[in-house]
């Protein structure tokens, strides 16, 4: 058990997917997986662990924010020996390429948040994606016949920012759109020498104001939920 897991070694699969809502972790293990069982409550942050065409698979929440979804990867990568860890998650869409519902795999994520620069003191360091997860992902939509957009995305610490023009300029350096964890999930894992990788569903677009309804929604992550599965099971561990 981890301070934030109530898991036992071996009760988390080593591929898992990590929503920031604890029960978007309930409904994905309740709809998609087999043979679950929860193996933490702490903090009402939950997991689950189940089967998915074969495969274990875990779900957990990681909360909002880099602050705490560092937290529950930190932990899954060092107590859990995690090595697939993929972000299923919502964001904010910075521009009219991209449309309210749609999904965007994250290439690489920029921040605001102070993390990185306190651990690479003057070094501007990069966030990336893990290559073969997000090949995987984009080539599992595209023969599934779904749209995504593969870019970058920022992750910011404040999501009410008092500065959004700060933001609207990493638009103008193609951001397309804004959520809050993926940056510290890339460079945890990285650390951990693991594979990570973000895909964010529109929930809300910054330019247009257009906002998804709760039922909208659960029908969107629909398709984000099983490109992020497959890729999960398709790339090895
Ligand atoms: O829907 P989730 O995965 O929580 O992601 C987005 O939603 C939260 C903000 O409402 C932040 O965590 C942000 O990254
Ligand atoms: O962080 C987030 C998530 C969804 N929508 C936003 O505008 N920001």
């Amino acid at each position: 058990m981890s301070i934030h897991i109530a898991a036992e070694k071996g009760q988390i699969a080593p591929r898992v997917l990590f929503p920031g809502d604890p029960l978007r972790a309930k409904w994905i293990a309740e709809t998609y997986l087999s043979d679950v069982s929860c193996y933490t409550e702490i903090r009402s942050m939950y997991g689950f662990t189940g089967t998915y065409k074969g495969e274990q698979i875990s779900v957990q929440g990681s909360g909002m924010g880099q602050a705490s979804a560092a937290i529950y990867a930190h932990e899954l990568f060092a107590e859990y020996d995690v090595q697939t860890l993929i972000r299923v998650g919502t964001c904010g869409a910075l521009t009219e390429k991209v449309k309210l519902r749609d999904v965007i795999v994250a290439m690489s994520a920029s921040t605001d948040s102070q993390m990185n620069r306190l651990r690479f003191h003057g070094i501007d360091y990069a966030p990336t994606a893990d290559y073969q997860l997000l090949r995987a992902a984009v080539d599992g939509a595209e023969a599934a016949g779904l749209n995504v957009h593969v870019g970058q995305v920022f992750s910011g610490d404040l999501f009410y920012n008092d500065r959004p023009e700060l933001v609207s300029r990493t638009a103008e350096y193609g951001v397309l759109g804004i959520e809050m964890e993926a940056s510290a999930l890339y460079t945890l894992a990285a650390k951990f020498g693991r594979r990570a990788l973000g895909i964010m569903t529109v929930s809300d677009h910054l330019i247009t104001k257009e906002v998804t309804s709760a039922e909208e929604r659960q029908s969107t992550f629909s398709e984000m939920i099983t490109i992020a599965l497959d890729a999960a099971i398709g790339v090895p561990v």
